[in-house]
Formats: structure tokens, sequence, C-alpha cells
């Protein structure tokens, strides 16, 4: 379940471009697992949008409110 979730928008995509998605495990502490993300055109040059978020392992009965 998404705890935490921070977006930069570094400079606009263009419409119908294609672009690179990367992904990184940052850490794991019990249920709290990091994540990072970078979009970024192909060649790598260029900074779209950076992410970081919080990601917490949850029961089934948490989504259903218990
Ligand atoms: C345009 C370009 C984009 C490109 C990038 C794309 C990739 C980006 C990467 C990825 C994106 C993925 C896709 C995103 C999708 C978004 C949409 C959704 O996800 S919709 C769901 C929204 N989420 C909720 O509705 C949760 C509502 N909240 C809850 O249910 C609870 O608060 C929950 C489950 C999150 C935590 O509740 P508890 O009771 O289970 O746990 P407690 O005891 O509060 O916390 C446990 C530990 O976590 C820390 N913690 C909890 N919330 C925190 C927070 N917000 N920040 C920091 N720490 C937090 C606490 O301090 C605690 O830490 P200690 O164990 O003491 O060390």
């Amino acid at each position: 379940m998404t705890a935490n979730l921070n977006i930069n928008y570094r400079r606009p995509i263009p419409l119908g471009s294609t672009v690179l998605l990367e992904s990184s495990l940052e850490k794991k502490e019990g249920r709290k697992t990091f994540i990072t993300c970078r979009v970024t055109s192909t060649d790598g040059s260029k900074l779209h949008t950076e992410t970081s978020a919080l990601f917490l392992s949850i029961t089934a009965s948490h989504l259903l409110g218990g």
C-alpha cells in the first residue's frame, strides 16, 4: 500500500516520445519498502521526473477497513 509518494517534475515529456523508466529498491525495513524511480530520455541525457515512494505491507483485512 502506498504510504508516501513524492514526484518532482523536472522537464515536460514531449507528446508521443519514448522514455526510459528506471526503478530501484532502495531498502526494506520490516513492512516498509522504499522505492525510487527516474524517468529520462532514452539516451539518459534529459531527466524528466524523479520519484521516491514508501510502500507498506498490509493485510487483506486492512483493505476491508479492519
Ligand atoms: C508521471 C510520472 C510518474 C513516474 C513515476 C512512476 C513510478 C513511481 C513509483 C511508484 C508509484 C506507484 C503507484 C502509485 C499509485 C498511487 C495511488 C495509490 O497508491 S492509492 C493508495 C493510496 N494509499 C492509501 O490510501 C493508504 C492510506 N493509508 C493507510 O492505509 C495507512 O496509513 C498505511 C497502511 C499506509 C500505514 O498504516 P499502518 O497502521 O499499517 O502502519 P503505521 O503504524 O501507521 O506505520 C508503520 C510504519 O510506517 C511509517 N509510516 C507510515 N506512513 C508513513 C508516511 N506517510 N511517511 C513516512 N513513514 C510512514 C510509520 O512511521 C511506521 O514506521 P515505524 O515502524 O515506526 O518505523
